[in-house]
């Protein structure tokens, strides 16, 4: 088994740390508000006079604070300090920054709005009441780094009083996600849990909550021996103990961490920086488990593990270390299904629910996004890798679905959730915006499923990307390629083509063959190209064939790019494919932003469309918006406002808006206009005559340079997501990733590709 285990990413210095949080506006939070407050009339409404009307609203049936407060997505995460990490007691101020960490995270991964609230007493009594009061602002509470034993009392009273979750993070948070850690590395480690012997370092808030798990689970309570500043948890010990350690304590003669770890399977640190030593670790069975999880520092760490022997599962809490067992992998994901179904608590089934979930993900073959979420390198389940990180983007919608579904079978779920596989999409688009726009699509085609040829078939994303398609019901995923290099190269990427709905198609091999062969030479042999000409490149060149099977209605759609780049495939599949009757082929981009979404034209063909042309464009820009779903409001753009300033350029975009005056186009238009006018309503506010009746939603570039040098910006500097340019106007569906493209892009493209076919 594994593992000399290294440290996966730089660690961080103190110095930056600390600039992190100093710069610009220091700290982590701000408030942003989700409504105008620009005009007299955005006031009335926000404030007196209107606010009175959902106050009384309110008042009348408190269940409308949901639909017009901020409470049903607003968790208040709540400490006085007394346990913060595995640093100790330090007070409720020093908590802060820990606890704004803790309110970005529910943001940055779930989309739950987060405030932290640091409570200034060590009063467990103190604690209750300043928290009880609070459950008319928020839809959970969720308590942090209040050290054992208050933390129970605190804990238990608050849910006996607050009809929202309230839940202890490093109690439970913790519990759940080292119970998948141990799910998963006792299957690897070939262990069942009724004989697993297991030694917890920690009796405080996350160690009791850990066992009681485990126990729940099915470990069984005699394998199991705690651990504290005292040592071993025995029956009998009277020295610092708690009706919350006696209730796990166990006959046994070991009195020492190093005697109770004497042969163990499992250590479970959950106390501080370096209390296990190489001696222990060397003590413990074969193929030891050891979760390192006190945070910054770890009981050990997995360089001196390895040191000492090469059989161990090594997982700490730590984000730079394979294997990171740390309650961020929970408590946003949580939250986030039991919010959603208006959860009264946060029961055990929850619990157990979520932790399955999250051992399931850890088994599953990673796709590309996720695999760029681990530095690039493909993680496969086993040693060292046990459990998903957090920036895993599957985490979103697999944990909250869990969490819902069992918050509604254990009956404490006030808003059922009826359409569960919608709800998956919708935490999905919380995440990752293409998967809200893209959802329309993917219904679409799985109920009228398509033949799509992965034209570059022998590539790893490609394969990838043909398997999802497959397993998403999107229908029919054929791979040009050489059989036997797609097989191998399938094999050594771990991937299973052995699938019904998935082809292999050789090219060379295919009985289509001369057929093909012969409708290329149709149509080139004017153009310079002899019959033999064409015949290499049906043998030889992909897009070729996959462009005639698509020609000849043998497949519905293609998906090419990531061998070639954009121009060289399309030229390829130019020479079989031509435009739609009556239309000009352009490429348009998605630009998903902040919300809100905008299609940009044409970023992929005419390099200097004269007017034309642009008309030309903007009306097959429109005519995607509406195949898309959305009522076109285009905006043919310039640098120029309706004349101003005045400029030879902007006089071609003018000669469009006339053409298309002329043409009597059905959508509405409208330019030339900057980009702010075309996207801003203050700005178009200054031009009362313009035609267009909100923000465009379509915007028409001058010029291919503007249109690919503004949507590459949008991407890297805007923080806005881009799809595309989609091939549009072609007679036949044909979509081109870009070279870097993941198997996520791919199979995008794919169902667009299959959307196309059926418009
Ligand atoms: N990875 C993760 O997700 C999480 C990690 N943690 C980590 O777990 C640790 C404990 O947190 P929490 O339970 O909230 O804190 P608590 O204060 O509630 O409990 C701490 C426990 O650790 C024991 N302990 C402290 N020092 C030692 C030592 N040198 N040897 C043996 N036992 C020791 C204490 O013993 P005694 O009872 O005798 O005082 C106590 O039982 C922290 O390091 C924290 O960072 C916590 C939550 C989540
Ligand atoms: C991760 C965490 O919550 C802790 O260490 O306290
Ligand atoms: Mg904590």
């Amino acid at each position: 088994m594994a593992r000399k285990t290294e440290s996966s990413g730089p660690s961080v210095s103190a110095q930056e740390a600390l600039e992190f949080h100093a710069q610009g506006r220091p700290g982590k939070l701000e408030i942003v508000a989700t409504k105008p407050m620009a005009t007299q009339r955005d006031l009335s409404l926000a404030y007196s006079p209107g606010v009175a009307v959902p106050v009384l609203a309110i008042a009348e049936d408190p269940s409308r604070a949901f639909d017009y407060t901020t409470r049903g997505n607003m968790v208040a995460v709540i400490s006085n300090g007394t346990a913060i990490l595995g640093l100790g007691n330090l007070g409720a101020l020093a908590s802060k920054p820990v606890m704004e960490g803790k309110a970005v995270l529910f943001k940055r991964f779930a989309d739950v709005d987060s405030i932290d609230l640091e409570v200034a007493t060590e009063d467990a009594d103190e604690f209750i009441n300043c928290v009880r009061f609070l459950g008319p602002s928020f839809g959970g509470i969720n308590l942090e780094d209040i050290k054992a034993p208050e933390c129970f009392i605190i804990e238990q009273r608050l849910r006996e009083l607050m009809d929202i979750p309230v839940f202890h993070d490093d109690q439970h948070g913790t519990a759940i996600i080292s119970a998948a850690g141990l799910i998963n590395a006792l299957e690897i480690t070939g262990r069942d849990m009724k004989t697993t012997k297991m030694v917890c370092n920690g009796a405080g808030a996350a160690g009791i909550a850990c066992i009681e798990l485990m126990k729940a689970m099915g470990f069984s309570p005699e394998n199991i021996i705690l651990c504290d500043t005292k040592g071993v948890v025995f029956q009998g010990r009277t020295e610092g103990m708690n009706q919350w350690k006696s209730a796990h304590a166990v006959k046994t003669e070991a009195r020492s961490l190093a005697e109770a770890l004497d042969g163990a399977d499992i250590f479970l640190g959950l106390s501080a920086k370096g209390t296990l030593t190489p001696a222990m670790v060397q003590s413990m069975a074969k193929d030891p488990i050891i979760f390192a999880m006190a945070n910054p520092d770890p009981e050990i760490t997995p360089e001196e593990v390895g040191d000492i022997r090469t059989d161990a599962i090594m997982a700490t809490g730590r984000s730079d270390y394979p294997n990171q067992v740390n309650n961020v992998l929970g408590f946003p994901y949580i939250f986030r299904g039991a919010l959603d179904v208006r959860a009264t608590t946060i029961n055990e089934e929850m619990k157990i629910a979520a932790a399955r979930a999250l051992a399931e993900l850890a088994r599953q073959d990673v796709p590309d996004d996720v695999a760029a979420a681990y530095q690039g390198n493909r993680p496969k389940f086993g040693p060292n890798y046990i459990i998903p990180v957090p920036f895993d983007p599957r985490l979103i919608s697999a944990i909250p679905l869990a969490v819902a579904k069992a918050a509604m079978e254990s009956g404490v779920a006030r808003k059922p959730i009826l359409d569960l596989d919608r709800y998956a999409h919708e935490l999905s688009a919380r995440r990752d915006p293409i998967a809200s726009t893209l959802q329309r699509i993917y219904d679409r085609v799985r109920r009228q499923p398509k033949r799509v040829v992965f034209a570059e078939g022998e590539e790893e994303q490609v394969m990838r990307a043909a398997v999802s398609y497959v397993n998403q019901k999107l229908g029919t995923a054929i791979l040009l390629g050489r059989d036997d290099v797609i097989k191998e190269n399938a094999r050594n990427a771990g991937i299973d083509l052995n699938k019904q709905g998935l082809e292999i198609i050789n090219a060379r091999l295919s009985r289509r063959n001369g057929i093909y062969t012969d409708y290329l030479y149709e149509r080139m042999q004017r153009k310079g190209f002899l019959f033999r000409d064409c015949q290499r490149l049906i043998n030889n060149d992909r897009n070729h064939f996959a462009a005639c099977m698509v020609a000849l209605g043998d497949a519905d759609g293609i998906v090419t790019g990531v061998t070639r780049n954009y121009s060289t495939a399309l030229d390829d599949v130019r020479r079989i494919i031509d435009a739609k009757p009556g239309h000009r082929v352009i490429g348009v981009s998605i630009v998903l932003a902040r919300g809100r979404t905008v299609l940009v034209a044409d970023t992929a063909v005419h390099d200097m469309p004269n007017a034309e042309q642009i008309a030309d464009i903007a009306e097959e820009a429109a005519g995607f918006a509406r195949r898309m779903g959305y009522e076109p409001r285009l905006a043919m753009l310039a640098y120029s406002t309706f004349g101003h300033p005045h400029g030879e350029r902007s006089e071609r975009i003018q000669e469009a808006v006339r053409i298309l005056d002329r043409r009597r186009v059905d959508f509405e238009y409208d330019g030339e206009m900057a980009a702010d006018v075309a996207l801003n309503p203050r700005a178009m506010a200054q031009y009362p005559f313009i035609r267009l009746t909100g923000p465009a939603n379509v915007l028409v570039m001058p010029a291919f340079h503007s249109a690919s040098i503004s949507t590459k910006m949008l991407q890297e500097l805007g923080g806005s997501t881009v799809i595309g340019p989609l091939l549009v106007g072609l007679n036949k569906p044909v979509q081109i990733v870009s070279l870097n493209a993941k198997d996520s892009d791919i199979v995008n493209m794919a169902a667009i590709a299959a959307y196309t076919a059926g418009n």
